[in-house]
């Protein structure tokens, strides 16, 4: 399903405007691949480019070599619209929520706004169902993403990706901001969707021991 040959990722930085610039590397020459309903772990120290390489993945950025293949599609190469309806399948759960949901709408009209980007009707009983098993309040829904706490938003991100139906999910640190009972119910959820719908995940995390009953490639940075 998912392909990464050589991929490498640097920036052109200049420190001041006099001086020349001067290449920052990120990561280089990464490789791996992934079936559909296989997990892949990715671990290393803050700043070691986890969420760079994530964010190449669902082609939110560009890498400077190297080819990303999604169902046998260079990501990078397609047009606008063929990325547009791979983005549907391919989903990634900012780390940070609260910076990634847009503070003028209400959380209602966030979920709305998600799903007609691909065309499809609300159901608002899949959507309290969600609400239900994630232990969230429904007058959420009418609240602004300022007024949630870090774990409300983080599960409002995760729903908001799961209405979708993704194929592929990336988890940016989807822990970080949740108590354990939370951070387990949410991993038990994502478990047993798993089972029933044969998703596959990208975790990216700096606790690797919450996720025990998920079977999972590593890279390591
Ligand atoms: N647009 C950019 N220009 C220059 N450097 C950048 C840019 N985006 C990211 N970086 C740098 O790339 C490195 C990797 O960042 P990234 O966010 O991928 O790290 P990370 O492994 O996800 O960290 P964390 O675990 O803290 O979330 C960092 O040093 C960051 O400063």
């Amino acid at each position: 399903m998912l392909k990464v040959h050589h991929l490498s990722k640097f920036y052109e930085i200049k420190k001041h405007w006099y001086l020349k610039k001067e290449r920052y590397t990120v990561f280089k020459n990464i490789n791996f691949s992934l079936e559909q309903g296989e997990n892949l772990m990715i671990l290393g120290q803050s700043g070691c480019g986890k969420t760079t390489l994530a964010k190449i993945l669902c082609f939110l950025e560009n890498p400077n070599e190297g080819e990303v293949l999604y169902q046998n599609h260079n990501v990078h190469k397609i047009n606008k619209e063929k990325q547009r309806l791979l983005r549907k399948e391919i989903q990634y759960c900012f780390q940070d929520q609260k910076m990634a949901l847009n503070s003028y709408k209400k959380i209602k009209n966030l979920i709305q706004d998600g799903l007609e980007n691909f065309n499809l009707k609300k159901n608002d009983e899949v959507i309290f169902d969600f609400f239900d098993r994630f232990g969230l309040k429904r007058q959420i829904l009418e609240c602004k993403p300022y007024e949630l706490s870090g774990g409300e938003a983080s599960r409002i991100g995760l729903i908001r990706a799961l209405i979708l139906k993704p194929k592929l999910l990336i988890l940016d640190e989807i822990t970080s901001m949740l108590d354990t009972k939370n951070s387990n119910e949410i991993l038990c959820f994502l478990n047993q969707y798993q089972q029933k719908r044969n998703i596959s995940y990208i975790f990216i995390t700096h606790h690797k021991n919450l996720f025990d009953k998920f079977k999972y490639k590593k890279i390591q940075f």
